[in-house]
């Protein structure tokens, strides 16, 4: 592509363009000096680490054929000068890759717990309907057999708008996508045009970025004020159960319904919930009518994620019925209120609840299952991050269960021994041990796991490593559990 064109110097305006630009062609996108191709347009991106400028001379040494930056860079390539490279990147990339979201129908999640789930329902309810549906989020980029890993749950915009592009080009025209609130205000969907927008809810997490529960909410709303106004066909799909879609709603102009399992005024509402083992059966009113629902969800908070994965499923398709169809077959997310088989009589779950809003949900979920105990394994992550939770996790965790047993989860620098006892910091309770080792924890708990008990697994999830000092150790929490029942069953 002719960098004029990509620019598109007749509409844009550009800080300052220094050099002959009319002769250059583009024909890669990259902001890594490390990935470099002929004919690349490279952008330098300030980030907590480096600062992509200083990796300007190197890119040209490697083959890049423009810059695009926001600071004096010494290279004798043509700069554009702009005043932010990240959102300069964002429109450049829906450019280069011709709009793709443009023409697809887009479904975007957002919120604080659930977006995974209730995207993995999303893709399910297409494609059991036989329409290829592709998934973007904390597992990695989804479509067709393909998967891609990626280090973000939202990628950058030069890997989003390439992750849509290469989609289409797959002949697959639906795409839901997790929105997480960093994405939002590092500008990583900018220019990517959302049909549908979900929220799940909003509690406290990532305060360690975002400073305020507020700041936390206006990052959410972006995604809906992106929708944009008036009748263009969009829909938001808010959680009338969660007090911020209140907030979320002030800020959005587009079309509004509402999924609740409590208020019976909501488009999309659930009642009547049956809560069995290894399913939840309930009764979906939705205008008027009354349709039995099964899915094969366990708690109160899976059943909020069916409704919103539904009632996105039926913004675009306009057939419930086959959306609820579809919903009776999904097998799960793998680490999410994952059961473990075994022949112990057991009800072992391996999930990555993680925040106090999380766990507690869980584990209230845990509590209306029919069991003798609940013996919950758990820990915290350490380093750089919000560790104001720490002591709400380890109050919630004692509060639901008969035993726990306190672990490491990412203890990165920390002492887990240290984060251990911060999680149970002034609590009057005594029914916990600590294990430092998680696998030997795992152990300890499948050791002390009765015919009847239930067997908590959580804060880990599917994450296939343990962040400890600097490195990154692979770790399978659902195999580990697996095998450790299955030696019991054998003793
Ligand atoms: C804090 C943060 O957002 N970091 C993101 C950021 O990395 P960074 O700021 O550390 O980048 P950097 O290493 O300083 O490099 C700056 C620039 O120099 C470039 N560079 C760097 C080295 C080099 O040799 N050459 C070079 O050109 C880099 O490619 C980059 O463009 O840019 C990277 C590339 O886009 C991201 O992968 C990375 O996300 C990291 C993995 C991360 O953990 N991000 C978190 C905060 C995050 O975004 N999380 C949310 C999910 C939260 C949730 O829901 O739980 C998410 O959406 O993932
Ligand atoms: N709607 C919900 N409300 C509250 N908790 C939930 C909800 N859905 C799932 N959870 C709990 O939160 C955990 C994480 O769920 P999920 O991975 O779907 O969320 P997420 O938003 O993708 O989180 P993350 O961005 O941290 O991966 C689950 O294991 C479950 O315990």
């Amino acid at each position: 592509m002719k960098l004029v064109d990509l620019l598109d110097v007749k509409n844009q305006i550009y800080h300052l363009i220094q050099g002959t630009i009319e002769e250059v062609n583009i024909e890669y996108l990259s902001q890594d000096s490390r990935d470099i191709q002929d004919n690349t347009l490279f952008f330098c991106v300030p980030g907590t680490t480096f600062d992509g400028h200083q990796f300007a001379k190197m890119a040209e040494e490697k083959g890049a054929v423009c810059l695009v930056a926001s600071k004096h860079v010494d290279v004798k390539i043509p700069v554009v000068y702009v005043e932010d490279v990240i959102k300069t990147m964002a429109f450049l990339a829906m450019r280069f890759y011709h709009d793709p979201s443009g023409s697809m129908s887009l479904i975007g999640v957002t919120g604080t717990n659930g977006k995974t789930t209730t995207t993995h329902i999303i893709r399910h309810l297409f494609e059991k309907n036989k329409k290829s549906c592709g998934m973007i989020g904390t597992n990695g980029i989804w479509y067709h057999q393909e998967h891609i890993y990626t280090p973000n749950t939202t990628p950058d915009s030069l890997t989003l708008q390439k992750s849509l592009a290469k989609m289409k080009e797959e002949g697959v025209f639906i795409c839901t996508s997790e929105v997480s609130s960093h994405a939002l205000v590092m500008g990583r969907v900018q220019n990517v045009d959302f049909n549908v927008a979900v929220f799940t809810n909003l509690t406290h997490e990532h305060l360690e970025t975002h400073h305020t529960m507020a700041e936390y909410g206006m990052a959410k709303s972006l995604l809906f004020a992106q929708l944009g106004s008036g009748n263009n066909g969009k829909i938001a799909i808010l959680n009338k159960d969660d007090t911020y879609a209140k907030v979320i709603a002030s800020r959005c102009n587009a079309t509004i319904w509402y999924y609740s399992t409590k208020d019976p005024s909501a488009e999309f509402y659930a009642k009547d919930m049956v809560y069995l083992a290894s399913k939840t059966e309930f009764t979906l009113v939705f205008q008027g009518l009354e349709y039995p629902v099964i899915s094969p969800l366990i708690g109160e908070f899976n059943v909020q994620n069916a409704l919103a994965a539904l009632a996105a499923y039926y913004a675009l398709e306009r057939h419930l019925e086959k959306g609820i169809e579809a919903l009776s077959s999904f097998s799960g997310v793998e680490g999410r209120m994952q059961t473990i088989e075994n022949d112990l009589g057991i009800h072992a779950i391996v999930d990555f609840a993680h925040t106090p809003d999380g766990l507690e949900k869980a584990m209230a979920a845990l509590k209306k299952l029919n069991h003798k105990r609940i013996i919950t394994m758990i820990g915290h992550d350490g380093g750089n991050r919000d560790n104001s939770i720490r002591q709400d996790l380890g109050r919630i965790a004692l509060e639901y269960s008969d035993y726990v047993v306190f672990t490491s989860e990412n203890p990165r620098e920390e002492d887990p021994m240290k984060i251990m006892k911060e999680m149970v910091n002034g609590l009057e309770v005594h029914h916990y041990e600590f294990v430092k080792d998680r696998h030997k924890a795992i152990d300890r708990v499948v050791a002390l796991g009765q015919k009847g008990d239930i067997l908590f697994f959580t804060g880990k999830g599917h994450e296939p490593y343990q962040l400890i000092g600097c490195e990154k150790i692979p770790f399978h929490e659902a195999q580990f559990v697996k095998e450790a029942l299955e030696k019991k069953a054998h003793e």
